[in-house]
């Protein structure tokens, strides 16, 4: 059986555990903090971050969760396609656009996160995330106006994605004004938590042990 090395708060562990619950592929949970001394993680993944995809024989491992994405797609071809059919190429290069857009949310956010925890926080740094952030959410909120799915009529890699920054933003950050921001982004992201696959893998803060920065 496939499993999934994961952390309780992870945007990027949560799309994959999305993608694996809705396509019915089972999967053993591996809950991680992957700055602990006690992570598997790197065992798998020289760059030490998770998600980490461990194939069935136990010792391959698939990671960045992109691409593990793309492996899940291209290797369960007969289970529910997230992303449009082949011959719709622009349709799939734009569901692949929003995760960039949503991944790179998360990324600016994680950095922030850092920065808080250092003895001397740069303003110039996390203004400079906090940008990062704030723009790539009104992108994304224009991707999704009237929407009940970003790409097409169903549910997909795009909804996925999209889902995991905002269900990241709710618990790494719940005072950001996101929701009165965009009310838009809140109705689609509401309806989505909505899902078995979403109300299975809410996102929760998790105690890391180590120090880090
Ligand atoms: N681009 C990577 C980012 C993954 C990532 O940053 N994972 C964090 C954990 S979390 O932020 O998702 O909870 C990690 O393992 N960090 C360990 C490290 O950076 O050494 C992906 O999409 O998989």
């Amino acid at each position: 059986m496939l499993t999934l090395i994961s952390a309780t708060p992870s945007p990027y562990a949560r799309k994959v555990r999305i993608t694996l619950t809705e396509k019915n592929i089972p999967f053993t949970l591996q809950t991680e903090v992957p700055w602990d001394s006690t992570t598997q993680t790197p065992q798998y993944n020289p760059l030490e971050k998770l998600p980490v995809l461990i194939l069935e024989n136990g010792k391959e491992a698939v990671y960045e969760s992109r691409f593990i994405l793309e492996y899940i797609e291209a290797k369960y071809p007969d289970t529910k396609p997230m992303l449009p059919p082949p011959e719709d190429v622009d349709a799939r290069l734009f569901a692949r656009k929003v995760e960039v857009l949503a991944d790179g949310i998360c990324d600016a956010l994680v950095l922030l996160f850092f920065e808080k925890q250092r003895a001397e926080p740069s303003k110039e740094w996390q203004a400079r995330q906090l940008r990062k952030v704030d723009g790539g959410l009104a992108a994304l909120a224009k991707w999704v106006e009237g929407k009940d799915y970003i790409v097409g009529d169903s549910f997909g890699l795009a909804d996925v994605a999209a889902g995991s920054v905002l269900g990241y933003l709710r618990v790494r950050w719940p005072d950001h004004p996101w929701k009165e921001r965009h009310p838009e982004l809140k109705a689609y992201s509401d309806k989505l938590e909505e899902r078995q696959s979403f109300k299975d893998t809410v996102p929760s803060p998790q105690k890391i042990s180590d120090k880090i920065v």
